[in-house]
C-alpha cells in the first residue's frame, strides 16, 4: 500500500460537492502539489487530510492506517496556512517549540530543538521577538519552522506563500525545498499559481470543480495535457480542430501536418508557442506553413508574435528576441511533429470517478521516494495554525 491514499473522497457542502470521488497516492518523501482555480477543492481535500473535515464518502490511509477515526492531533500531520498565525502572546522560540511542548519534551530539549530549526529557516537569535516583531516572510518561516520541528509523517501547505511578495516568494520556495531534502518530509502544497506547482513538486494533482483531472510531473503535464482544459490551465494558448488519421492531421482549411502523436478521428491540436519557429524564408521540410505576421510584440526575454495562417488560422508564437519581423512581413511557421500534441475532441472533462482509479494508479515516477526518510515513531499529533 502507499505511504499515503486518498480513497473515493467526497464531500459536499450544503448539497454542493466541493470534493468529488478523488483518488490519489503518494509516496513517501514525494512532494505534490493540488494544483486549479479558485474553489475546485484543493483547501477542502487539504482539510479531509488533516482531519479538520470528515468525508461524506470514502477514506484516507497514512502508512496503511485509515485515519477515519483519527482525531487531527493524532494524525501525525502539521498544516501550514496562508498566513501562519502565529500564537501572539508567545515568543517565536515558545511558538517553534509548542508543539514539543504539547508531547511533554523537556524544557531544555525544547528549546534545543526549537533553536537549531529557527537557524534551519535563517532565524537565528529571533527566539525571544513577539510574532508582532516579524516580517510577512519571517512569520511564515517561523510557521514552517515550528510544523516541522515537530518531525511531522506529513506536512500540508495552504498557499502558504500567497501573501508574499514574488521576490520573497521565491526564496520560501527555495527554503522549503531545502528543508524538504533534508528532512524528507512527505509534502502537499495547495496552490492555484502553476509556476509555483512546477517548482515545488515531483508531481502535479490538477484539479477542477472537486475532481481530480490529471496527475502527472509538471514536465508530463506541460507536454502531454488529458485535454484542453488541462492545456489551457498550463498555459497553452494554440488550440484548433482537425481530423487524425494516425499521425496525419487534416486541418480543415486544407492544410495537412504529420505529428508523433497518433489519434483517430476529430482531436483537438496545440503546440506551446515556443515550440514553432518562424524563418523568413522559405525552406523545404514538413509541416511548414506560409503565413504572415500580424503582430509582433517585445517583451525582453522573447518576442511573442501572432501568425496568420493562408486558411485563417492564428497562432501564437514565442521566438528570441534577436528575431525581428515586421508586421504584414510574410514568413514560414515549422511546427514540429514531435511538438504536435493531440487529444480527442469529445475527451473534455468526463466524470470523477471514470478518472479516479486511473489516476490513483498513476504512482509516482520517483519509485519509492525517499528512501531516507524515517517516518518517527513517536510523533502522534500536530494540528497547527
Ligand atoms: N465550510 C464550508 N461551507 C460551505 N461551503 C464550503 C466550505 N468550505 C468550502 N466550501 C465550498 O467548497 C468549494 C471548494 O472550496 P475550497 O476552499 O476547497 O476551494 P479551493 O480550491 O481551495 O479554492 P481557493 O483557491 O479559492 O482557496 C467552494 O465552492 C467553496 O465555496
Amino acid at each position: 500500500m502507499p505511504y499515503l491514499s486518498l480513497q473515493n473522497l467526497t464531500k459536499t457542502f450544503h448539497g454542493t460537492p466541493a470534493v468529488r470521488e478523488l483518488w490519489l497516492d503518494v509516496n513517501p518523501g514525494e512532494r505534490i502539489s493540488l494544483l486549479g482555480p479558485s474553489g475546485c477543492g484543493k483547501s477542502t481535500t487539504l482539510q479531509l487530510m488533516a482531519g479538520i473535515l470528515q468525508p461524506d464518502q470514502g477514506d484516507i490511509f497514512l502508512e496503511a492506517r485509515s485515519l477515519r477515526r483519527v482525531p487531527p492531533e493524532k494524525r501525525g500531520m502539521a498544516l501550514v496556512l496562508q498566513k501562519g498565525m502565529l500564537f501572539p502572546h508567545l515568543s517565536v522560540g515558545e511558538n517553534v517549540a509548542f508543539g514539543l511542548k504539547m508531547r511533554g519534551v523537556s524544557r531544555v530539549e525544547q528549546a534545543e530543538r526549537a533553536i537549531a530549526m529557527l537557524d534551519q529557516v535563517q532565524l537565528s537569535g529571533f527566539e525571544n521577538r513577539s510574532p508582532s516583531e516579524l516580517s510577512g516572510g519571517q512569520a511564515q518561516r517561523v510557521a514552517v519552522a515550528r510544523s516541522l520541528v515537530i518531525q511531522p509523517k506529513l506536512l500540508l501547505l495552504d498557499e502558504p506563500l500567497s501573501a508574499l511578495d514574488a521576490s520573497l516568494r521565491s526564496d520560501m520556495q527555495e527554503l522549503i525545498l531545502r528543508l524538504q531534502d533534508e528532512t524528507g518530509v512527505t509534502l502537499i502544497i495547495v496552490t492555484h499559481d502553476q509556476s509555483e506547482a512546477i517548482v515545488m513538486s515531483h508531481r502535479v494533482a490538477l484539479m477542477f470543480d472537486g475532481c481530480l483531472r490529471q496527475v502527472d510531473t509538471p514536465e508530463a503535464l506541460y507536454q502531454h495535457p488529458v485535454d484542453e482544459t488541462v492545456a489551457r490551465f498550463f498555459g497553452g494558448v494554440n488550440f484548433f480542430p482537425a481530423e487524425a488519421q494516425q499521425r496525419q492531421l487534416q486541418l480543415s482549411g486544407g492544410d495537412r501536418l504529420s505529428t508523433e502523436h497518433p489519434q483517430q478521428g476529430p482531436v483537438q491540436v496545440t503546440i506551446r508557442p515556443e515550440q514553432i519557429h518562424v524563418m523568413p524564408d522559405p525552406i523545404c521540410g514538413i509541416n511548414l506553413l506560409p503565413v504572415t505576421v500580424t503582430q509582433n510584440r517585445f517583451i525582453g526575454t522573447q518576442r511573442h508574435l501572432t501568425l496568420k495562417t493562408v486558411a485563417n488560422l492564428e497562432l501564437q508564437a514565442w521566438v528570441p528576441p534577436s528575431q525581428n519581423f515586421a508586421v504584414g512581413q510574410a514568413a514560414i511557421a515549422h511546427l514540429p511533429p514531435d511538438a504536435l500534441w493531440t487529444f480527442p475532441a469529445q475527451a473534455e472533462g468526463g466524470d470523477c470517478s471514470e478518472q479516479g482509479r486511473q489516476l490513483a494508479s498513476t504512482r509516482s515516477r520517483l519509485g519509492n521516494g525517499n528512501s531516507n526518510h524515517q517516518a518517527p515513531d513517536q510523533v502522534e499529533a500536530q494540528s497547527l495554525s
